[in-house]
């Protein structure tokens, strides 16, 4: 079945859930587009290969651009040589870039839309569950620099989304349950039946089969992924800047991206990610506002999947100084996305610094054994 949720803004876009779904290309790509670059990362060349000839058999000039892998594709030299190639191909303002891979992928290709001639149409092919259901949605772009994750980016939506889920038959067990990462994310901040979902069908993410899994698994895929497309749908739709809903959906990310830049870019994001929602669910008990329950559910699901629930204990300073540079902050200003029950995200500013230190206590513990976690290396 395919289903397609509408992004409402400036231009309205659809994200589009099924499988095998190239045929919508040329219309999400839109009318008097003549050139087409198609950006890959290298473990990608053979999918990125057939939408180039399937654009080149469509009467596109089309051309590829082979990038580096995960993170290292997120950086100004990247960029820089992806300006080149557009440069020397003679890309103008009516031309159009197709990313196809994971979310670095659609962030970096997304940047090099946005600022190339000052933002060319970029259609995103999300072949990850992490940039299904995140990163291919909502417009923003990025690339990192030496002193934080997305530090330089733009909001530059996309033209059409297609989440085509049979490109996760080939995902790495690993890459998906980090994918499940921001899909709980959604569920607790959102949608309390993604977290009944999850909790049901954990193991046959943990154990993920690919092209072998159950016909039930693939559609509990399906819903996991419209119904948090169709969160971030809605939240983008009402504020694609980021002047204050968006916020919720970079819950866990504060401590998230300060562990990233900690672990120089080897932990998958959505590991980090994990980490980050046990210590902000830590930060919101420690406040007040959560109680213990939700707090343990934070470890059960993510332990379940997989997820690591516990960082090194002798990193404060290094983490603190990182999250001083996100994104929410203002001035000298420390702000958080807290919960105050499932569903209820709350901001919380310039906590205590004893209150941090405290949840960093938390998430330093020890996991009981057992609870190790196996994604968080990439
Ligand atoms: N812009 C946003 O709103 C947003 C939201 C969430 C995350 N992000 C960003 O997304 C990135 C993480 O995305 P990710 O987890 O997809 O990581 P990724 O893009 O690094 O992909 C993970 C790995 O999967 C491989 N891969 C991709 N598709 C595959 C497939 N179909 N089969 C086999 N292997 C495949 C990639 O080559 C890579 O090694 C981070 O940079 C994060 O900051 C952005
Ligand atoms: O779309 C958003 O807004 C998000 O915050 C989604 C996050 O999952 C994503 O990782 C995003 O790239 C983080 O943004 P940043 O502004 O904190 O860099
Ligand atoms: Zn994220």
């Amino acid at each position: 079945m395919t289903t397609r949720v509408t992004v409402k803004g400036e231009r309205p876009y659809d994200v589009v859930v099924g499988k095998h779904l190239l045929g919508e290309l040329p219309a999400m790509i839109g009318e008097g587009v003549r050139r087409v670059l198609v950006m890959h990362p290298a473990s990608l060349e053979a999918t990125g290969e057939a939408i180039r000839e399937d654009l080149l058999a469509q009467g596109y000039e089309a051309f590829a651009c082979e990038l580096p892998d995960a993170e290292e594709q997120k950086t100004a030299q990247v960029a820089a040589f992806c300006w080149g190639v557009l440069g020397q191909a003679d890309f103008t303002r009516s031309d159009a870039i197709v990313s196809v891979g994971g979310g670095a992928t659609t962030d970096l290709a997304g940047f090099v839309a946005a600022t190339w001639l000052r933002g060319i149409t970029v259609v995103h092919v999300p072949t990850t569950l992490l940039a299904m259901v995140d990163a291919a949605v909502g417009g923003k772009t990025g690339i990192n620099t030496a002193e934080g994750k997305n530090l330089v980016g733009s909001f530059h939506p996309p033209a059409g989304v297609l989440c085509d889920l049979a490109a996760l038959e080939s995902l790495d067990r690993w890459d998906l349950v980090a994918g499940m990462a921001e899909v709980v994310k959604t569920g607790f901040i959102a949608d309390p039946e993604i977290l009944r979902l999850v909790e049901r069908h954990a193991d046959s993410f943990l154990n993920w089969k690919g092209p072998d899994a159950a016909p039930e698994t693939w559609d509990v895929l399906a819903e996991l992924v419209t119904r948090s497309v169709t969160v971030k749908a809605h939240v983008v739709g009402e504020d694609l800047k980021e002047a204050g809903l968006r916020e919720i959906l970079n819950y866990g990310h504060t401590f998230g991206h300060a562990v990233e830049l900690a672990e120089r870019y080897q932990w998958r994001h959505g590991a980090a990610v994990a980490v980050g929602m046990v210590f902000v669910a830590e930060l919101s008990r420690l406040a007040g506002k959560l109680d213990d329950d939700v707090v343990d559910r934070h470890r059960a699901i993510l332990t379940s999947l997989g997820l690591p629930t516990s960082y090194r204990g002798d990193r404060w300073e290094e983490l603190l100084a990182a999250m001083r540079r996100d994104k929410k902050s203002r001035g000298d200003l420390l702000r958080f996305v807290v919960l105050d029950d499932v569903a209820r995200p709350v901001r919380l500013e310039g906590p205590d610094p004893a209150l941090l230190a405290a949840a960093y206590a938390e998430v330093s513990k020890e996991p009981p054994a057992g609870n190790e976690t196996r994604v968080s290396l990439g």
